[in-house]
């Protein structure tokens, strides 16, 4: 996990270093415009100066003959379009377009908007790029040639989006466009007809905070007759200082690319999220460290209930998870017909009839049981909403010995039904509901998720998070390829699973329940409960990247110990 910003966090942090004096707007813009050209020919080598590709052909793909079109003009430079926007992400444009100029580059640029009105660094820098060359007007009506250009530069809109980008639309389809027919291509077979996309600070079209294309019902019409796009996909995005939510969250990672930091040289208050390595710290202590001495129980003991005949494996899933994650000991209650087929199937983890809640209060007069995971495969039923009745009881703050309790699947579903059951949750509670359970759980906000965003900042997943973690009084954990992981005081952490942690082969079935074991095994750890799902969800998408496509839910406790060894516990 990194740190991820907002769009007005970023401001901020912009506003106080230049408040400070350590830095002016000016000099911001330039080391932005500087960090994206370098990301440039890191990316891409072949642009860089001395390369050897301006001046002569295309290099060749396995030694066939280059493309008809190499891309340079007559005087072998590489060509650039830079399409600038009416604030500070057109600013750094500008900067590009001069940078890319100095270093040989025929570079073309556009402008959106009205140059009389441009922000005041960003008018500097649309001068000097007017020093070397001219600047064009972006119009829908007459949109720039992409084609046989080696790179698109998107400057139009970065933190700054605030509405939709109607008129823009079909020419981003053109942008998206040159990404997804290049995607699958290297470098010089794209060209001359796809050059690659590099979004400045972020696509635009895209929101910042919500990774959301912002969009009005007028272009949503476009966007299904297919004459439209909402926004400008990317291949490479440069962003500055830190990433930002609008990054990580929805399908800001699928339109961004690939992204790149680029360091500004600011300093920034410190991280009010978790690091890695803290995770990392956190992580071990899951593995060796609380195991130097004592005996299994004081290791932390977890109870997993489980379903009826048939129904078992979800809950088995959570109960390796959780004993795999560093949990001393697990138990796993079940009602008594079930008995024999868990039995078949455990060892490790022991076993205890379970036939109802006065049974349940009576395996939890075991002081030592200190975790509770409800609801994988458990059932919906009379008996199960008394067991969760009693879970919930025998967990509350205060109690001795102090629980936590996780509450996955079947357990959401019972508190989407009753009322009083949802009433009942409390401090020690962990949610982990995927979008469908949480849409049963809080309709309200997963409407206004649901709901087009039509202006900037769009309401987001952080928002839903925060907002239902506040209004059930407990963590909660809504999954997903950005899961966001929310305390009822408003803290919050995203695990998204983008970039270099993307692992899409983990939306296997009972891949959810092995998380809920992973989270209940932290818990019987002594984590506490936000913790134990920040520190749950980070090892299961580290479990995935460890083991790779192919990965089933069982490969994902079974793959815990290597990637404790990795982190070196
Ligand atoms: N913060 C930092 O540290 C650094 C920031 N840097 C850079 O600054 C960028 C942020 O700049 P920014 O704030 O000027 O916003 P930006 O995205 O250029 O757009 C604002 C303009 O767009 C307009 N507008 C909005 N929506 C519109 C629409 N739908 N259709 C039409 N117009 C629309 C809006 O108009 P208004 O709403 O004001 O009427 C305003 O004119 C940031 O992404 C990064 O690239 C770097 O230089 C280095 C350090
Ligand atoms: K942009």
């Amino acid at each position: 996990m990194t740190e991820l910003l907002t769009a007005a966090q970023m401001r901020a942090i912009e506003q106080a270093a230049i408040a400070s004096g350590e830095v002016t707007g000016l000099e911001l813009m330039e080391r932005a415009g500087r960090g994206v050209v370098e990301a440039i020919f890191e990316e891409w080598p072949e642009l860089a100066p001395g390369a050897g590709v301006a001046g002569g052909a295309a290099p060749s793909v396995q030694g066939t003959s280059p493309p008809e079109f190499s891309g340079q003009n007559e005087d072998g430079a590489h060509r650039a379009v830079v399409l600038c926007g009416p604030g500070n992400n057109g600013g750094d444009g500008f900067v590009v377009a001069r940078l890319l100029k100095e270093a040989g580059w025929e570079v073309e640029v556009f402008l959106y908007g009205d140059a009389g009105k441009l922000p005041p660094d960003a008018r500097v820098n649309y001068q000097r790029w007017g020093e070397m060359g001219e600047v064009l007007p972006l119009t829908p009506q007459a949109p720039p040639e992409l084609a046989h250009r080696h790179i698109v530069i998107d400057a139009m809109f970065g933190t700054g989006l605030a509405r939709p980008l109607s008129e823009l639309g079909p020419f981003l389809r053109d942008i998206c466009d040159c990404v997804d027919a290049g995607g699958s291509l290297m470098l010089q077979e794209r060209w001359p007809y796809w050059p690659p996309v590099v979004a400045i600070d972020i696509p635009s079209g895209i929101c910042a905070d919500s990774g959301r294309p912002i969009f009005d019902e007028a272009v949503a019409e476009r966007i299904r007759r297919g004459s439209s796009a909402a926004c400008a996909a990317a291949d490479l995005t440069v962003t500055f200082h830190a990433q930002k939510l609008g990054h990580a969250l929805a399908s800001g990672g699928f339109w961004c690319g690939k992204i790149v930091c680029a360091d500004i040289g600011i300093s920034s208050p410190a991280s009010r999220t978790l690091p890695r390595s803290e995770l990392v710290k956190m992580a071990s202590d899951t593995g060796s460290r609380f195991k130097r001495n004592g005996h299994k129980y004081s290791h932390g003991y977890a109870l997993i209930l489980s379903g009826s005949v048939g129904k078992g494996g979800a809950a088995r899933l959570a109960a390796r998870g959780a004993l795999r994650v560093g949990a001393g000991a697990v138990t796993l209650g079940c009602p008594p017909a079930a008995m024999i087929e868990n039995a078949a199937q455990l060892n490790a983890v022991m076993l205890r009839k379970i036939k109802a809640a006065d049974a349940l209060n009576v395996a939890l007069e075991d002081t030592r049981i200190n975790a509770l995971c409800v609801g994988p495969g458990m059932g919906t039923g009379p008996r199960e909403a008394a067991l969760l009745a009693a879970c919930l009881e025998q967990t509350r703050p205060g109690a001795s010995p102090g629980r936590g309790v996780v509450l996955d699947a079947d357990a959401l579903t019972l508190l989407a039904q009753n009322e009083a059951l949802f009433a009942k949750l409390h401090a020690q509670c962990v949610l982990t509901p995927h979008a469908g359970e949480f849409a049963r759980l809080f309709p309200d906000i997963a409407e206004k998720l649901a709901a087009p965003a039509t202006k900037g900042p769009a309401y987001s997943k952080v928002d839903a998070t925060r907002e239902a973690a506040k209004r059930a009084g407990c963590v909660v954990l809504f999954k997903g390829p950005d899961t966001v992981i929310a305390a009822p005081d408003a803290q919050c952490s995203i695990n998204a699973s983008v970039y270099d942690r993307s692992a899409p082969w983990l939306a296997t079935a009972g891949s959810g329940d092995v998380l809920a074991g992973f989270i209940t095994g932290l818990l019987a750890r002594g984590f506490a409960p936000m913790n134990a799902a920040e520190s749950g969800a980070w090892l299961h998408t580290e479990c995935a990247l460890s083991f790779g496509p192919g990965l089933i839910a069982e490969d994902l406790p079974e793959e815990l110990p290597k990637v404790f060894r990795a982190l070196g516990v």
